[in-house]
């Protein structure tokens, strides 16, 4: 059976990176992901505005939806605080196996919990079976379309308080308008744009930061 991207990407990161060294592991990512075969991480140049964003956050407990390969987790779980922890949701079986293996290679699996399952079942589970009181920070990075549902799913399940602060990825390509529709009409947020390109391409594309006003 062969094999594919996703655990060809896993491999190379296996055989090319630092066990234990997460800049290691997503630096070999994004080397794979540039010269060799494209993939949906995040990348380096949308990465380096997730990381200026979780510093300003610094949250205790932050929410990922869209593992994928890991590379965000790793990403986001570097920079945490002692006893922090990330709460990353992937639905993809597959996705998950490998995100898996590539956090626990990169070390920071204490501070991540990996949710396999749909972002609209979990995250009504989030206080109940995973103990979260409120959300600190939020990485949407899932399907496009649940961007704006999964927000106010968020807000219903009472999950976001006054300054909770939600970073978008993927605004213009491939794009998220009714999202950005929502967060900018609603008097619940506070909205910055941040343009950029999308990963290991000359395309454009751009985050946007939401912070929750209660
Ligand atoms: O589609 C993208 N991401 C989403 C994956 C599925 O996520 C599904 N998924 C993951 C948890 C989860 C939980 N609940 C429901 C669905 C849930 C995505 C796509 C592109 C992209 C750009 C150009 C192209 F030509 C083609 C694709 C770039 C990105 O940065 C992305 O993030
Ligand atoms: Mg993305």
């Amino acid at each position: 059976m062969n094999q594919s991207k996703e655990q060809r990407i896993l491999n190379f990161v296996l055989q090319n990176a630092v066990r234990g060294d997460p800049c290691s592991v997503m630096d070999t990512i994004d080397k794979y992901c540039s010269q060799k075969e494209w993939a949906m991480n995040v990348g380096n140049e949308k990465g380096l505005i997730l990381d200026k964003t979780v510093e300003e956050a610094n949250p205790s407990v932050a929410l990922e939806l869209g593992t994928y390969c890991g590379y965000s987790a790793v990403r986001i779980s570097r920079l945490l605080k002692a006893g922090a922890r990330l709460l990353t949701v992937e639905f993809n079986p597959e996705f998950a196996a490998i995100a898996k293996q590539m956090i626990e290679f990169a070390g920071v699996q204490d501070k991540v919990k990996l949710l396999e399952g749909p972002s609209e079942e979990i995250i009504p589970q989030l206080k109940k079976k995973y103990e979260v009181d409120t959300l600190d920070f939020v990485f949407l990075d899932h399907w496009k379309d649940r961007y704006t549902p999964d927000t106010i799913l968020l807000q219903e399940c009472n999950l976001l308080r006054k300054g909770s602060i939600l970073l978008a990825d993927n605004i213009i390509f491939p794009g998220a308008p009714d999202f950005l529709n929502y967060v900018r009409k609603s008097p619940h947020f506070k909205c910055t744009n941040y343009p950029s390109h999308l990963e290991y391409m000359q395309v454009e594309d751009a985050m946007e930061k939401a912070v929750f006003l209660g």
